[in-house]
């Protein structure tokens, strides 16, 4: 299980996204939160900057999309070239549909759960995806803090995905810091996004190789 981290641009300067994804070469994605105004009550960014994003760096986009309608609309953030497009469960009248069509379009196809969400009712449609999201702060902003909530289900999905042949990666978002990253990665989750712990840091670089160090330390 090697362990992945993806700093989310929403702690980022919105002004300088080019400079800040340029900030941080040692990345394994670029977290992109997608954010409606519908879905979640915030409004961030959405197909034009991630085209945008695309053409300014080489670290492949993971796209978060926090939208009503994703049936409608994640088809083309993988058009646009995103290298992962997730939507919610909650948000998805046709996932299964969906998942295949972001597939079809050579992006990796993940699905995100509120942390309220039950993993259990999803285990059919592990085949389906390439990333299963545990949101762990309710979503909708960053700079929240982590909800120990959600840990246990982390660990069943974990056990879930193990019974599908492990192909599964586990992101965990929200509230992940030097602090929680050890609890997530023992839990099972192997995909980190971290936006006020890489953005917010002084030396986002430093930040991303401590975290990825506890994560591993926490696994061995
Ligand atoms: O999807 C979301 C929030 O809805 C996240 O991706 C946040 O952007 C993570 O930020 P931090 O909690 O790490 O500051
Ligand atoms: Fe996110």
């Amino acid at each position: 299980m090697a362990v992945q981290i993806s700093p989310s641009i929403l702690a980022a300067d919105f002004a300088r996204l080019a400079d800040e994804a340029a900030a941080v070469p040692n990345a394994d994605w670029l977290h992109v939160d997608v954010m409606d105004y519908h879905f979640v009550p915030n409004l961030t960014l959405g197909l034009p900057v991630v085209e945008a994003l695309r053409k300014a760096t080489d670290t492949p986009l993971d796209c978060h999309l926090m939208i009503a309608d994703p049936d409608r609309w994640a088809p083309q953030y993988a058009e646009a070239g995103a290298g992962s497009v997730t939507i919610h469960a909650e948000a998805a009248k046709a996932p299964i549909r969906t998942l295949r069509e972001i597939r079809s379009l050579g992006a990796r196809a993940g699905l995100a759960l509120n942390p309220a969400t039950a993993v259990e009712p999803y285990e059919d449609l592990l085949g389906e995806v390439d990333m299963l999201l545990l949101m762990t702060v309710e979503p909708g902003f960053g700079g929240q803090k982590f909800l120990d909530v959600v840990l246990p289900k982390v660990r069943r999905a974990r056990e879930l995905i193990g019974r599908h042949g492990g192909r599964v990666w586990l992101q965990v978002d929200g509230g992940v810091d030097a602090g929680t990253i050890e609890r997530c990665a023992e839990a099972g989750a192997d995909v980190f996004v971290a936006g006020s712990a890489v953005y917010g840091a002084s030396d986002p670089v430093a930040a991303i190789d401590a975290l990825r160090a506890a994560a591993n330390r926490a696994i061995s």
